[in-house]
């Protein structure tokens, strides 16, 4: 028996969960597009096993369908596809970055044997379109399920099993919940980001030494102002009484740093990176907390080719398992720093050694 998978919306995100599933033993995958080209599009691509423009074919006969369309478009078509008489048992799942009013919409449905389960996975890029898509964008991130109380058990287990495939950690939350947390953590420091590059800009038009100037500071702080346009205008409309009350918070903070400069007050401003310090470096990767934590070494690297494949060759020929690698950059032309995760202290513990051994410099 083939489980059929039905994506709708095969961009950044769908096309990403298409290439986690697509070839898997036992799993078919239809992408569902808007428009002929992009339909042949994600054939051509080879991200989805069959593409269809129509609705009904992809959804019919599906086991799992999910919904990766801008968060403005979800509830249309969970309400389209409640008026089609779906497989009994299917199970109806959304990646939306916001979770409390698809959350809402599916509880005022008619869904026979059908079951809405909310979701998100907290990966993602400024890039979009299938172009984007990648198997591993998953991989050790966060993935948030939003169930309603009422649905089986068994549904959720079985959605879960299936998100195995994206090598994803499941998260429960309540929606309402989740668009607090994210609110804070993902799309405020998106206008943040918009807003002090569009400020840069202005200045930048009368003087373009600034952007000339610009360096990993800016670039590190700026890079998810180059998010779609589109997507964000749904996220920030559809969080926007969350959104509202995080930014007065945010010039509360704006406004006690103007005290600090106006006071002179260097001691304020030691204290508030400190604080800022001591938060960041406690971040859920190397927390133990619901899930399973990661350990991070970092290690100062020079910048020519192929040093993350040597690295990665020389623990992988030591039996150590790497989890994930990350180049953090400063600038293009200087050594950046990289950070090699492992899901086991040991593994950790073992490459310090080893690469200490090869003149490394480490930082636990
Ligand atoms: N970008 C991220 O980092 C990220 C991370 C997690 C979740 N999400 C969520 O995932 C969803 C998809 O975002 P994405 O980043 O993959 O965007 P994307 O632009 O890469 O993909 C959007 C998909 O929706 C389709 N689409 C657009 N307009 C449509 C229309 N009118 N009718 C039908 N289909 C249409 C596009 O063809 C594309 O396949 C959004 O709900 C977003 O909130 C995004
Ligand atoms: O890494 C990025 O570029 C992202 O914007 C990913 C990010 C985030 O803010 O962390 C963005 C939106 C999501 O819904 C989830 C994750």
């Amino acid at each position: 028996m083939t489980t059929k998978i039905a994506i709708f919306g095969v961009g950044l995100i769908g096309g990403s969960l298409a290439l986690c599933f697509k070839g898997k033993e036992g799993l078919t995958v239809v992408g569902h597009a808007h428009r002929p080209e992009l339909a042949q599009k994600y054939i051509s691509r080879g991200v989805v096993d069959s593409a269809t423009l129509s609705v009904e074919e992809a959804a019919l006969d599906a086991d799992f369908i999910f919904l990766c369309v801008p968060v403005g478009l979800l509830e249309e078509y969970l309400i389209q596809l409640s008026k089609l008489p779906l497989k009994p048992g299917c199970i109806i799942t959304d990646v939306g970055s916001t979770k409390a009013s698809i959350a809402a919409c599916a509880l005022t449905l008619d869904l026979p044997d059908v079951h809405f389960i909310g979701g998100h996975p907290m990966a993602g890029s400024e890039r979009s379109g299938v172009e984007a898509a990648s198997s591993l964008l998953f991989e050790n991130a966060y993935y948030v399920l939003t169930p309603p109380p009422d649905v089986p058990e068994e549904a959720y287990r079985s959605l879960s099993s299936l998100l195995l495939h994206t090598k994803a950690q499941i998260v429960r939350l309540d929606p309402e919940h989740h668009d607090e947390i994210v609110g804070a953590i993902s799309h405020l420091p998106h206008i943040i980001a918009v807003a002090l590059v569009n400020q840069i800009h202005a200045y930048d038009n009368k003087d373009s030494l600034y952007s000339t100037l610009a360096a990993g500071g800016f670039r590190d702080i700026t890079r998810i102002a180059s998010s779609d346009p589109v997507i964000w205008r749904d996220i920030l409309l559809n969080n926007r009484s969350v959104m509202l009350r995080l930014l007065k918070d945010w010039n509360q903070e704006v406004d006690a740093f103007i005290g600090l400069l106006e006071a002179g007050d260097g001691t304020g401003i030691e204290q508030a990176f400190h604080e800022a310090n001591s938060f960041r470096s406690q971040l859920p990767e190397r927390r133990k907390g619901i899930i399973t934590p990661l350990f991070d070494l970092h290690i100062d690297v020079p910048d020519h080719p192929g040093i993350i494949g040597r690295i990665a060759t020389e623990l992988g020929d030591q039996g150590i398992n790497l989890s994930n690698v990350q180049i953090i950059e400063s600038r293009e032309d200087v050594p950046g720093i990289m950070r090699l995760s492992f899901r086991q202290e040991t593994d950790m513990e073992r490459a310090k050694i080893l690469l200490q051994q090869r003149d490394y410099t480490v930082y636990v």
